[in-house]
């Protein structure tokens, strides 16, 4: 597409005449009025024909009425033509929901489409440098099409061919900001083609009060909060780790919290035990009775249990072996989830020596070799560097909450994570509008997801402990 052509070497001539530049004019063809015209008829029939194909609705509701005022004149097109825009009243009126799903969307992503980004896709692409302007001609990637979602804008792209979508996602804050949206995530339809997700609200902005306790004995995906879409967050204990990061005050404690709750009928019906660890002993230990006699804020008692954790865990895959390869929670074998608040109080911070061996080795042993066998690990901590956190991929599932530096993103959810979208650094910091919302990554999916989990208050962990500690417990 760039070749150098012959006629490029003009540029290489230099004169030898001191102050006199060597210009070439070059030749003019004159192109007949009647090829112009008929090229731009031919144009505007194509782009008819086009706009029939791709939009048959919109263009009959718009043929129509210039038909009739054309052969019946205005009173009769008028006559047959309003009937039209009461029906879209009435059908507004009576079922707004389906109106705004197949109407009201399709016109939003037409004005988008139109008074947006096909108005700054010369300059964003142009100055962001994802296309070229080279001898007079702009090479654009090509805007192909744009819908609406109840909170974002998705605008699907041809990328200029040699393109990579890593050229596009290291360019997500130029493409917000040159298309007035907060963000932009990158996501890949087919080879060539991407999809860019505009968000023109925050469907995360206010906190979600607790999801409300299942009414039978679940051992998961335990429902935490909402993602982005509006679509539940469903969370996968058995049969998996999950690692929770997140600076100071980022709300780990809804997501540990939200886990608990939704796995409390089947705690009570045998199928699930909660072993809690809680060095900081400040959040766990609100709800202390609900894990009854399997609680631990001591480092000694903390290692303690995790070794008893290893030795039911090894007691099992003796007995499984050669028998099952995978875990079906009973009352016999429940699933049991090795919750702990602050993880690196117990590895990273631990002065004593031994202490910090048993724990670490404990701890690698349940995430290497637990899943199997219904021994899950839910960890939360702040500083999710390797120094802090050494065996942090030993951990399937993760999450990130908000964090305090650009760098820690792909530590917490791989690397590219935070170039697609997942801009975990820079959550509010706000807890009315920040506390709770993270990103997760699938593991069936490279695209991080945005997330909000649900608050479990005070009063919602007293009023489970009320309901299903062993003893019917206090809080503290
Ligand atoms: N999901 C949520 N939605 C709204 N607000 C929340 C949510 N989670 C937590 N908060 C608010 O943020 C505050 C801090 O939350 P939390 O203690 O869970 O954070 P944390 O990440 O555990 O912090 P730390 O590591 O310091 O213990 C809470 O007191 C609460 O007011």
């Amino acid at each position: 597409m760039f070749k150098r052509l012959p006629g490029d070497e003009a540029r290489n001539l230099v004169t030898t005449t001191p102050d006199t530049a060597v210009v070439f004019r070059p030749a003019v063809v004159t192109t007949p009025a009647i090829l112009t015209i008929l090229i731009l008829t031919c144009r505007l029939v194509m782009s008819l024909i086009r706009n029939a194909w791709r939009h048959p609705i919109a263009m009959t509701v718009l043929a129509v009425p210039s038909v009739l005022l054309g052969v019946y004149g205005w009173r009769v097109a008028l006559l047959l033509s309003a009937p039209m825009p009461s029906g879209f009243i009435a059908w507004a009126l009576v079922d707004r929901a389906s109106f705004i799903r197949l109407v009201g969307r399709r016109l939003l992503a037409w004005w988008r489409l139109v008074w947006v980004y096909r108005r700054h896709w010369q300059p964003v692409m142009i100055v962001s440098g994802l296309g070229r302007h080279l001898r007079g001609r702009d090479y654009l990637p090509r805007l192909l099409k744009v819908t609406c979602t109840a909170w974002a804008d998705q605008v699907t792209v041809r990328m200029l061919d040699g393109q990579a979508v890593k050229d596009w996602a290291d360019r997500i804050e130029h493409l917000a900001h040159g298309f007035g949206a907060s963000s932009c995530r990158v996501s890949v339809v087919k080879a060539g083609r991407l999809v860019l997700t505009f968000p023109r609200r925050d469907p995360l902005a206010t906190p979600l009060p607790a999801i409300p306790i299942p009414d039978a004995p679940t051992v998961g995906p335990v429902e935490i909060g909402v993602q982005e879409d509006g679509s539940p967050w469903l969370l996968n204990v058995h049969g998996t780790h999950e690692l929770v990061a997140g600076a100071t005050g980022a709300g780990k404690g809804s997501i540990i919290w939200s886990t608990i709750r939704g796995l409390l009928p089947a705690v009570r019906a045998g199928l699930v035990e909660l072993w809690a660890l809680d060095p900081k002993l400040m959040e766990l230990s609100f709800g202390r009775a609900l894990f009854d006699p399997r609680y631990a804020a001591t480092p000694e008692e903390c290692a303690e249990l995790l070794e008893q954790a290893v030795t039911v865990m090894q007691e099992r895959a003796d007995r499984f072996g050669g028998n099952q390869r995978s875990h079906t929670p009973t009352v016999q074998d429940p699933f049991v989830l090795v919750i702990v608040d602050e993880v690196a109080f117990l590895t990273a911070y631990q002065a004593d020596r031994d202490l910090k061996r048993r724990i670490s080795a404990a701890l690698a042993t349940l995430t290497t070799q637990g899943r199997a066998v219904g021994l899950g690990v839910l960890a939360a901590l702040q500083d999710p560097r390797k120094e802090v956190m050494n065996i942090r991929n030993l951990f399937p599932d993760k999450i990130a909450l908000r964090l305090d530096e650009s760098e820690q993103v792909d530590m917490v959810l791989g690397d590219g994570a935070r170039e697609r979208g997942a801009l975990a650094d820079q959550i509010s910091p706000d807890p009315l509008l920040g506390a709770g919302v993270g990103y997760v990554r699938l593991e069936t999916s490279p695209e991080p997801v945005r997330v909000r989990a649900a608050y479990v208050s005070d009063a919602d962990i007293h009023a489970m402990v009320k309901a299903y500690a062993p003893a019917g417990g206090e809080t503290r």
